[in-house]
């Protein structure tokens, strides 16, 4: 792999947490130059250990409801998706989050695979969602755009996600995992592919990363877990919301390497309670996202996300008064998210007028 650049100043490794953090010890070659953003879920007064020599800030449901507010209930409890809280206070150019039940892969050479730098590769190199490249990434070493692909669409665009996947454990459904309880995946594909435009794609949030200016308010994982009839469609719905805006803003998604070991199989049992309305409603949300073609005054992609906001409620709100909360909480979090991250000339003036963001 060529060199990769350097973003330890511009890039967070997010991680939510509700067990420890060991898994650290295996990444910190790849991990120690970087700054970590903790979410521990679950009861805050437990105490998470930090392994030394990691550069973190580490948040608890306490601190979400200090720093946010009212607006906390946008943040779900007892969920992985309470990763997205971390999206929020960083302050850097990308973002990298990982599970803690993700260790370091191993390519066919039995090489350890860097995942981060794979990511970053992918973060920094354009996508190709116009027109598919049979020869998969065209920016990759040893590969280009083939014949018959047209000159004028060789630029391609900004990647806005880069899609990691996962060796051992396969990210499956409850149903999946029950009919297949020991199959895991060996296949290591050596590929990287934008996908296309106009497609949706199932995101799993436990090897991804994404440009924060290009998508950042778009990476919302809803309102799952506690008090909430669904879970595990924390990393779907953000995908789905993501795909559209990025389809509508010309920015590109891209799946394949890097691969990470997942270890853990979660209990198949209790993620078909978690799972099962998303896998009955998820048969109204795909079309409703298939159907989605954003108005062209929404130029931004907080106004595409309030767009996408209000035809949630009322596209998928008869569906079940869910949407309808979810719609909300989808406002909310754009709310947060300009609160926390006001546009430069806002906080320029904020700060000249003396009113020091605190
Ligand atoms: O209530 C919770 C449960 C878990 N976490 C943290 O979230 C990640 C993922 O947890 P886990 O590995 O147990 O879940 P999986 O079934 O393997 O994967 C699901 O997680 C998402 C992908 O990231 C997706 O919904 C499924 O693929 C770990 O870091 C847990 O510590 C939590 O914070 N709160
Ligand atoms: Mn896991």
């Amino acid at each position: 792999m060529a060199p990769v650049a350097d973003l330890k100043d511009e890039l967070d490794i997010v991680i939510p947490t509700i067990r420890n953090l060991d898994f650290l010890e295996q990444w910190r070659p790849f991990f120690q130059p970087y700054h970590l953003i903790i979410v521990q879920d679950g009861d805050p007064s437990n105490a998470i250990q930090v392994p030394n020599g990691f550069d973190y800030e580490l948040y608890n449901r306490n601190h979400v409801n200090k720093v946010l507010g009212p607006k906390a209930s946008c943040i779900s409890f007892k969920d992985s998706a309470c990763r997205c809280f971390g999206f929020l206070v960083s302050k850097k150019k990308y973002i990298f989050t990982i599970d803690d039940d993700c260790f370091v892969a191993k390519d066919p050479s039995g090489k350890e695979i860097n995942a981060l730098a794979q990511h970053i590769q992918n973060l920094l190199k354009p996508s190709t969602p116009l027109f598919f490249n049979t020869l998969y990434d065209p920016f990759a070493e040893g590969a280009d755009f083939v014949r018959g692909y047209p000159f004028s669409l060789r630029e391609g665009v900004s990647t806005a996600i880069s899609h990691g996947l996962w060796l051992n454990i396969p990210d499956y459904d409850a149903p999946t995992q029950l009919v297949k309880p020991r199959e895991r995946n060996t296949r290591y594909v050596d590929a990287v592919m934008t996908i296309p435009k106009g497609t949706l794609f199932p995101m799993c949030g436990m090897n991804l990363a994404f440009d924060r200016e290009l998508i950042g308010p778009a990476m919302y994982f809803g309102l799952m877990g506690d008090g909430q009839p669904i879970g595990r469609y924390d990393d779907m719905w953000a995908g789905w919301c993501a795909k559209v805006i990025c389809d509508h803003l010309g920015l590109g998604v891209k799946t394949g390497l890097p691969y990470i070991w997942h270890s853990k199989a979660s209990n198949p049992f209790v993620n078909l309670k978690k799972e099962y309305k998303g896998i009955y409603w998820q048969e109204d949300m795909i079309p409703f996202f298939q159907s989605i073609v954003l108005p062209k005054e929404c130029k931004t992609v907080q106004e595409c996300y309030i767009e996408l906001a209000k035809r949630v409620k009322d596209k998928l709100g008869p569906v079940d008064p869910y949407f309808q909360k979810l719609g909300d909480a989808m406002v909310t979090w754009i709310e947060a998210w300009n609160e926390l991250n006001p546009p430069p000339q806002t906080a320029a003036l904020a700060h000249t007028n003396g009113v020091e963001k605190n």
